[in-house]
């Protein structure tokens, strides 16, 4: 399959660049203006070393799946062990009676600001982030904060060029990431057992390179992701004739996407787009991170759903019903005045 509609924009400029009176700057602005608005997809180059961040972060990240199923599912959520008070943080193990047979954990903005957790407000939003103890992944803790500070920064960047590419002020958009509330997410979608295999259907390929959906079609809910993916592959995005896509794996690149939210910030211009995860028959890992406001954030949003504006958190909260790890939970939100 012939990749045509995602395009891939070097970050240098935006980086490393001189400013925006750089016309480096204005072409990477324009190509990611033109990327959100076309495909809501694309990749961006970054070259090593500068995120400031170690060359083997994603591995060091990984490792988390070292731990044994009790470790794990010690930090599980309350739905998938009842005795844990986690609603929105934590471990989610595989679920078998579901296409999206994946396990993970979803970090928040407290491994790296933790005085952006608020135990005491109820609020599963604003819950802290369940952790191995150091002793049982030496050094795992400092890595997810230095990467969870690293794609703060990436996000801001690239908030900012949509901001000036735009023509929008570009406070509106910054502004509600000040006390973000951003989730980082490691997953790993297991090598499938023969015969559960057998029951799915194929999606393409043929004999032994027959691949299966393991993540179902979403948009996803936020602002801006920012995934990296192993070089398994298996990422697609739908096309707007309804086609599915593969996204490449690169090296030295990120993956990014739009949400939904970001959408209705945008009046629709900027596109939140389908996309699926098939495969089956290889481990595969990747690693998204969801950049997102403030949960008290008010949106401005002048063509959004409703009244054209919404608190953040409250809208997330909302839209998160539709995914099935989070169905058939309360939220509590924090009494505000
Ligand atoms: O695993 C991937 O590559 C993407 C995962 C994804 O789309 C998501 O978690 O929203
Ligand atoms: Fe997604």
């Amino acid at each position: 399959m012939t990749q045509t509609s995602i395009p891939h924009i070097d970050l240098t400029p935006l980086l490393e660049g001189a400013g925006s009176d750089d016309p480096a700057h204005a072409d990477s602005v324009a190509a990611i203006v033109d990327a959100a608005c076309r495909s809501g997809f694309m990749t961006v180059g970054i070259a090593p070393g500068q995120l400031a961040l170690p060359d083997d972060i994603h591995a060091r990240l990984l490792r988390f799946f070292e731990l044994d199923a009790a470790a794990k599912q010690r930090l599980a959520r309350h739905k998938f062990e009842p005795a844990n008070g986690n609603v929105y943080r934590g471990y989610f193990p595989p679920q078998n009676e579901d296409p999206t047979w994946k396990e993970g954990i979803d970090l928040g903005a407290d491994v790296a600001h933790p005085e952006r957790a608020d135990a005491a407000s109820g609020d599963p939003l604003r819950e802290p982030t369940p952790q191995p103890p150091a002793a049982s992944l030496p050094g795992w803790s400092d890595d997810v904060a230095a990467y969870y500070t690293a794609m703060e920064s990436l996000g801001g960047v690239i908030a900012a060029a949509l901001a000036e590419g735009l023509g929008m002020p570009r406070n509106t958009l910054m502004q509600p990431f000040e006390n973000g509330n951003s989730t980082l997410r490691l997953i790993h979608y297991p090598e499938r057992p023969a015969e559960t295999l057998a029951s799915m259907p194929a999606v393409d390929g043929q004999g032994d390179a027959r691949r299966r959906m393991v993540g179902v079609p979403h948009c996803d809910n936020g602002f801006i992701t920012l995934l990296w993916q192993d070089r398994v592959g298996g990422l697609q995005v739908q096309t707007p004739d309804g086609d599915w896509e593969d996204v490449a794996p690169r090296d030295n690149a990120l993956v990014v996407n739009f949400g939904r939210l970001l959408s209705d910030w945008s009046g629709g211009r900027i596109q939140a787009t389908e996309h699926r995860i098939v495969g089956g028959t290889r481990s595969r890992h990747s690693i998204p991170f969801f950049f997102e406001p403030a949960v008290e954030a008010t949106i401005e949003a002048p063509n959004a759903d409703g009244d054209g504006g919404y608190v953040y958190g409250d809208r997330l909260w909302q839209r998160m019903q539709a995914f099935v790890e989070f169905q058939g939970l309360e939220r509590a939100p924090a009494a505000r005045d």
